[in-house]
């Protein structure tokens, strides 16, 4: 059979399409943008035939319709395995369970066995003529998720970009079992997340530590963009591309000229990343562009290729971080608020890159739900926090108020460069803490 005959042949309706799905069937949904709304809502309609199916997502970004059909998750049983704004607010109703992960490891647990797949139900662009259809923005773990599946499922929709690879990007025709036809629906746009004054202050001190030729990853949230926005304005030359996450504005640095790619030392003049999340602007840049290159999460995000790329730049948010060094980004207390991702993956591969550096940046404060201003330097972790970047890893730590590097530094000596870059009314109660934790000393410096 010639290839457009077998794609022809494997369409049905996306009612006959979930119909493969059994009790107990764990299902697997694909990965941020590429999560299909009409598989989702297929398979809502079938609650009353099925129970205990457990669905696997990363990162969805709307509430599934499963979910909202089965608030007492009789029928199904919903994880992620990276908590975006819909999964956080299950997760509060005790509607979504994270999966734990250090995001380079996770094709391998598929491989290994360790997370089984029943149906993969992932959204792809239309075949191209030699028969391959494309994940669009997101490669992470797709290929060894539907390499692990028994059936795999592919709504087709023309508004997926065709983002080049890098590898395995793309599974053939003959690997998918069935296609059904999409609405075409637009991607999901991130909203603009506004920058304020201390994002621009905070990302003024990370652009002093990128040099010309630098390689850079950017985290999500403001401040990440906030870096880009003013390296965009910047006369930074030569600058490469090695992140976990594309967004936005690597589309503003790459018009502004700023970005070559031609300094590094592995993917030369390629953007190299694992998935996308932005606006249209992003996603019409993507399309076809053979700058950008799109690999699984098992390379971007690996400390072993990430530290071949000299000068790694790695700017990365975090909710929290106690006097001892330790980095929380993921959890505060028991809510879980994202995941570990690839923050970890990062931070540690920046220290093998010659001239690297892993920047952990974070306001000094944040209002809390009742309205009170809490320091996000903290003497110990809020209990029940989960540490993302151990101590031992984390190296610089930026706020509006500066820089603190603590590697090779004693528990005082880390008290006293975090204290000096929390907010100056919140000190005097910081040092108190610390020295009742005795890791202060007489000597120690607070400017
Ligand atoms: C996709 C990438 O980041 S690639 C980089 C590698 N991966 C990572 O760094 C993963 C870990 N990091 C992250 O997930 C993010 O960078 C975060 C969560 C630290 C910050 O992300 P942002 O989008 O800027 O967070 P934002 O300020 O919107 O807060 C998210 C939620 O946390 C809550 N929150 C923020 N700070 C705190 C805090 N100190 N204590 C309690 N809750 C907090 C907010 O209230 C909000 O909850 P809500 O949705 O109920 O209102
Ligand atoms: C799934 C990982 C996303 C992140 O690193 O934040």
């Amino acid at each position: 059979m010639d290839i457009r005959s077998e794609y022809e042949s494997k369409f049905v309706s996306v009612d006959e399409a979930v119909k493969v799905v059994r009790s107990d069937d764990v299902v697997h949904y694909g990965e941020f943008m590429m999560a299909s709304h009409v598989l989702d809502e297929a398979l809502a309609k079938r609650k009353d035939e099925l129970n205990g199916v457990v669905i696997n997502t990363v990162c969805c970004p709307f509430t599934p319709q499963t979910i909202i059909s089965d608030p007492e998750r009789s029928h199904f049983i919903y994880n992620d395995w990276h908590f975006s704004g819909a999964s956080r607010k299950l997760h509060d109703k005790n509607l979504c369970n994270y999966i734990s992960l250090t995001y380079h490891e996770a094709p391998s647990f598929f491989d290994r066995g360790y997370v089984p797949v029943d149906v993969a139900m992932i959204k792809v662009t239309p075949p191209d003529k030699h028969g391959y259809v494309n994940f669009g923005t997101s490669n992470s773990m797709t290929h060894a998720m539907c390499d692990a599946a028994r059936i795999v499922i592919a709504e087709v929709n023309d508004a997926v970009p065709r983002c080049l690879g890098g590898s395995r990007e793309a599974l053939h025709v003959s690997e998918i079992d069935y296609f059904v036809q999409g609405d075409n629906r637009p991607l999901l746009q991130l909203p603009k997340v506004p920058i304020s004054d201390i994002d621009r202050t905070i990302a003024k001190i990370v652009l002093e530590q990128i040099e010309d030729g630098a390689c850079l990853q950017l985290g999500i949230g403001a401040m990440p963009n906030a870096v880009g926005e003013m390296i965009a304005q910047s006369d930074l030359k030569n600058l490469g591309v090695h992140t976990e996450m594309l967004v936005d504005s690597f589309v503003d640095m790459y018009d502004a000229g700023r970005i070559t790619g031609v300094r590094k030392q592995i993917d030369k003049g390629k953007m190299v990343y694992t998935f996308a999340m932005g606006t249209n602007k992003l996603y019409d840049f993507l399309n076809n562009n053979s700058s950008c290159a799109s690999y699984p999460v098992d390379y971007t995000n690996d400390p072993d290729i990430i530290c071949q790329n000299d000068k790694m730049i790695c700017v990365n948010n975090a909710l929290e971080v106690d006097l001892y060094g330790q980095v929380a980004s993921e959890s505060s207390g028991m809510r879980q608020i994202s995941g570990t991702g690839g923050q970890l993956d990062f931070i540690y591969g920046s220290y093998k890159s010659k001239g690297g550096k892993g920047l952990i940046c974070l306001t000094s404060t944040y209002v809390d739900k009742e309205g009170k201003l809490q320091s996000r330097i903290k003497p110990v972790l809020t209990p029940g926090s989960t540490v993302t970047v151990p101590r031992s890893i984390n190296y610089y730590v930026i706020t509006e108020y500066g820089m603190a590097m603590l590697k090779g530094k004693s528990t005082w000596q880390r008290a006293e460069a975090l204290i000096n870059i929390a907010h100056p009314d919140l000190r005097e109660e910081l040092i108190k803490e610390a020295d009742a934790q005795k890791i202060w000393v007489r000597s120690s410096k607070i400017s």
